[in-house]
């Protein structure tokens, strides 16, 4: 059994303990949380990985801006990560950075193991080799972000964080982000922290004060997913993907699939489109060819 340990019990933590009980071969060892957050009932949980004896990966379901300083020591320790960072801008230098801290302990790092970055980026992947020369449009929602509803609720003075992600055409978004003040915050110093935050500021962001976040809040999310290009001399070939789904749930779901690659893998840093598909599956490879393939 692969033992395998959570970081972070928020949204993504949560249904990780749910994903992990349901896969074949692995076990639970246990759940990291901050100092001084509660026991988890009926699960192991502690505040270092070092308690939970051995473990052979560990999910970070940490906000994405942590991502880089919690995995560096759990690859010391020669313990394989998962994480689910989002920016991706950013996701060639973490790959460097952790694909270094791998090798040198001989582990294994699956970075953006969600669904998007994640298994979204193995489908454009597969649509830009179906069809070289064209365009593919990312639209996303609409839904609940977690990366952004993360970053709104870490601005000083937000009690609690909602950001809805709104299509509006050939992959441009409208950030819709419901914050509840804490007392005596002023609201236009919040709106500015968020308008200003590389999350939100390449987009056209609102942000409305509410007195509740959990009356609005419903984690579904979706993504339509349209390529229209070439193959060959051939034009006009069209793909379409589409899913609508509870977000945490999903990325739950690929990082526990993730883990399970991880094992498969030579150390380094990988990211989904570089992990051959069925690693991500339980069970005999010939037997997967034969019903799968
Ligand atoms: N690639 C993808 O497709 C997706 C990526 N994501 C990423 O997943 C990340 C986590 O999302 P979500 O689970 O909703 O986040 P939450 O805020 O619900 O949970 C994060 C948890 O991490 C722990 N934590 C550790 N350090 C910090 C810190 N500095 N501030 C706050 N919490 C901390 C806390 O757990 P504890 O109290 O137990 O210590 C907290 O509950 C997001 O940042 C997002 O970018 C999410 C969905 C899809
Ligand atoms: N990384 C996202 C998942 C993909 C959708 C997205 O990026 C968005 O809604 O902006 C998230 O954190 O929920």
């Amino acid at each position: 059994m692969i033992k395998v340990a959570i970081v972070g019990y928020g949204n993504i933590g949560k249904y990780a303990v749910d994903a992990l009980r349901a896969a074949p071969d692995m076990e639970l060892a246990g759940i990291v949380r901050r100092p001084g957050s509660e026991a988890v009932h009926g699960i192991k949980t502690v505040s270092d990985v070092e308690e939970l004896g051995h473990v052979d990966a560990a999910l970070l379901c940490t906000p994405t801006r942590s991502v880089e300083e919690t995995a560096l020591p759990l690859l010391a320790r020669g313990i394989n990560t998962v994480d689910s960072f989002d920016i991706h801008g950013d996701i060639v230098a973490l790959r460097r950075s952790l694909g270094a801290q791998a090798i040198k302990h001989d582990a294994v790092s699956i970075i953006s193991a969600g669904w998007d970055p994640g298994t979204d980026s193995v489908i454009r992947t597969l649509m830009l080799a179906m069809a070289p020369k064209g365009i593919t449009y990312t639209n996303f929602g609409p839904g609940m972000s977690m990366g952004h509803s993360v970053v709104a609720r870490s601005k000083e003075g937000v009690a609690d964080a909602l950001s809805l992600t709104i299509p509006t055409g050939s992959g441009v978004h409208r950030r819709m982000v419901y914050v509840v003040l804490k007392e005596g915050a002023k609201f236009s110093d919040v709106e500015f922290a968020i308008k200003s935050d590389s999350y939100f500021s390449h987009d056209d962001t609102r942000v409305l004060q509410v007195p509740d976040i959990d009356v609005l809040k419903d984690m579904g999310h979706g993504v339509l997913m349209e390529r229209k290009g070439v193959s060959g001399s051939t034009q006009n070939q069209m793909f379409t993907f589409e899913m609508r789904i509870n977000n945490p749930a999903l990325t739950a779901q690929v990082m526990v699939a993730s883990a399970r690659a991880s094992m498969k893998l030579a150390a380094g840093c990988y990211t989904l489109p570089e992990i051959a598909p069925m690693d991500f599956l339980p069970g005999d490879r010939e037997e997967l060819i034969a019903q799968l393939v």
